[in-house]
């Protein structure tokens, strides 16, 4: 191994040609971190679920190469291929894909006499909590909801003890309601345990929720790839130009008012209000904040209804090339990145340029976690 693949733990150089299909090709060459989410992003047919399946071994393509923190699952150059049912993968599918003449905790026994016991990374115990699966552990498939499932297979797929969860859009099956339910389970999985997660998904709302590293792939090649905050704060990129481009903030809780139902997180000087939830003073919360909802002023308008009001520094400005009438503004508050959509009169009537200091009024941010 080389001290640069050592350095970037899991390493994936896959070059594919889909066997199915002559005109689809895979040609990616991706160093993700060894922890965290990764999250493959990209349109239908990018080749998301096709490079999921060349990781887990399910697609022939013995001339690509495949490190996990130095073990080799393939080379081409070294002859090397793992078969799929060596690799210590955890698959977890839109559809839960449960046997249905097993009941919840005879699927869960199924996995762990395949698991790799030599090297227990979580749990039974601390799996059912986390999945808070205990009380439908006697049930079968089919009298459990979609989420219950949902619950059951991620409990599956760690019960391998896998040194990877692979997820291949794990909540589009499930309605809003389900996927309300479910997403703060796959925070607790994400957060708390210590395996790498490759996560597929073409939401943006979920890989800003739970991605820390992101891979946007087109016509099955990487067009961007980096920490998720830094690549949504960029400018140029397919981030900037969507509909619901937005930036993440994080700081600590440092004020918070019950009587007006609001805290506040404080990071680079600057402080930020949101809607109080459960936090407490201290909690590090991120808040994603839409480039839409952020307006541009020249002067801290006093009689504003706005709470959020920041003094920024424009560090660049993008014209829209599908849309001239709008122009993306990229702002710096001390070193944190906000997005604004402003109209491009209006950056013209204000005389927007970089380097200028201006005030950025945040009309509503969500509450990540
Ligand atoms: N079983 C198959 N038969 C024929 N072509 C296929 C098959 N599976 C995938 N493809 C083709 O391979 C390409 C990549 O598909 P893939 O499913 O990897 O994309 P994707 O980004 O995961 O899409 P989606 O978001 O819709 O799941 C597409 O052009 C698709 O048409």
């Amino acid at each position: 191994m080389s001290s640069k693949q050592d350095h970037n733990p899991l390493c994936v150089q896959v070059t594919y040609q889909h066997l199915k299909t002559s005109t689809f090709s895979l040609d990616v060459d991706l160093k993700l971190p060894n922890s965290g989410v990764s999250a493959l992003f990209g349109p239908s047919g990018s080749g998301k679920t096709t490079l999921l399946r060349c990781i887990a071994g399910l697609e022939p393509n013995k001339q690509s190469s495949i490190t996990l923190n130095g073990e080799i699952w393939q080379s081409g150059t070294k002859s090397i291929y793992s078969p799929a049912h060596k690799r210590p993968i955890g698959y977890v599918f839109q559809d839960a894909n449960l046997f249905p003449h097993l009941s919840a905790k005879e699927n869960l026994q199924f996995a762990i006499k395949r698991a790799n016991s030599a090297q227990p990374i979580i749990s039974y115990k601390d799996v059912i909590r986390l999945m808070n699966i205990e009380a439908i552990l006697s049930q079968y498939p089919a009298q459990l909801s979609g989420g219950e499932r949902q619950r059951v297979a991620m409990a599956r797929a760690l019960l391998i003890q896998p040194k990877l969860l692979l997820m291949d859009e794990p909540l589009s099956a499930l309605d809003d309601a389900l996927k309300q339910e479910i997403l703060p389970y796959l925070e607790q999985l994400c957060r708390r345990t210590s395996i790498p997660i490759i996560y597929v998904s073409h939401s943006l709302d979920e890989v800003i929720r739970l991605a820390d590293y992101m891979v946007v792939l087109d016509k099955g090649r990487a067009i961007e790839e980096g920490k998720t905050q830094s690549l949504l704060g960029k400018l140029g990129t397919s981030f900037s130009r969507y509909q619901d481009a937005s930036v993440v903030v994080s700081g600590a809780v440092t004020r918070q008012e019950p009587k007006w139902g609001l805290s506040w997180i404080s990071f680079d000087n600057q402080t930020i209000a949101f809607k109080q939830g459960d936090e407490k003073l201290g909690d590090l919360i991120r808040l994603r904040i839409q480039s839409k909802d952020v307006s541009l002023a020249l002067s801290k308008q006093d009689n504003s209804s706005i709470l959020n009001r920041l003094s920024v520094l424009i560090d660049d400005l993008e014209r829209d090339p599908k849309d001239p009438s709008m122009i993306m503004v990229r702002l710096l508050a001390g070193t944190t990145t906000i997005l604004a959509k402003i109209t491009t009169l209006s950056a013209h009537n204000l005389r927007l340029e970089k380097g200028q200091t201006i005030i950025a009024q945040i009309k509503s941010v969500a509450v990540l976690s």
